[in-house]
């Protein structure tokens, strides 16, 4: 096995079937991601790129193969501790956002503190307090205090995607997974969000996989994941 200490994911020889299927769904030998490493993940659909999440967040785990984030083995913990291990190591940004509507947006951001001792310490080494340290976060994503008490309901499209990205972000979770995030911008937003979800990922040293259908996006990243090609069980279906 060629990982480091450095080394963040590392997938071995994965096969992996959603329940009543007779076929794998992903099948790869190998995948490793580097600290602060930043890959773009691209493929049709049905490649099995929401899949290839799901394992990486250990909300299921392979039949066959290894997972190993952070020198953890998924399939060796039980479900509640993947549950744990998630948020306080991945923070996730989904294209529909899943931000709470009722809750402010400072509130929002400071969710994955709620439920993650881990977040909550690391937030607090970086503000005074845990709401200085999410101001701080939404001030570096564009967001202006005037904003910053309303529900989140009353943002923009390219505001709430910024929420959700802070909240992904609050306390330097070692791996950010963004799933899709810029379908719902225009292509200048599209290129504004990448450029903070990048910038901010820098700064935390956080590994950042960054899955999208839009190809020109991939430019920006040194790491490219084609699934169709690495996934065995794609290639077959193709
Ligand atoms: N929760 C699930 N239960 C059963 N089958 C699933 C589930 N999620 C995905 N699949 C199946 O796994 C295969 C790969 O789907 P997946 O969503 O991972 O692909 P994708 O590359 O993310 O596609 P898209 O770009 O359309 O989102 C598909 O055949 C899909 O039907």
């Amino acid at each position: 096995m060629n990982t480091t200490n450095d080394t963040v994911i590392d997938l071995q020889n994965v096969s992996f079937s959603w329940p009543k299927q007779t076929v794998p769904t992903l099948q790869m030998d190998a995948f490793t991601v580097q600290r602060q490493d930043q890959v773009f993940i691209s493929g049709p659909s049905g490649s099995g790129k929401s899949t290839l999440l799901a394992l990486i967040g250990g909300i299921v785990v392979p039949q066959l193969g290894t997972i190993t984030l952070l020198g953890t083995e998924l399939h060796s913990i039980s479900a509640s501790a993947r549950d744990q291990f998630r948020v306080d190591h991945i923070g996730f940004v989904f294209q529909q956002f899943n931000l709470i509507p009722y809750l402010s947006i400072l509130d929002n951001v400071l969710l994955p503190c709620q439920f993650s001792k881990y977040r909550r310490q690391r937030a607090l080494a970086q503000g005074a307090t845990l709401r200085a340290a999410a101001e701080s976060l939404l001030q570096h994503l564009d967001l202006a205090p005037a904003l910053w008490n309303k529900p989140v309901t009353q943002l923009s499209i390219g505001q709430q995607q910024r929420v959700a990205a802070a909240r992904a972000l609050i306390g330097q979770p070692e791996i950010i997974v963004a799933d899709e995030p810029t379908s719902a911008l225009d292509a200048d937003r599209q290129q504004g969000f990448l450029d903070l979800v990048q910038r901010e990922c820098a700064q935390a040293r956080s590994t950042l996989l960054f899955v999208s259908h839009d190809q020109r996006l991939s430019t920006h990243f040194s790491h490219q994941l084609a699934l169709n090609e690495l996934n065995h069980a794609a290639h077959a279906e193709a």
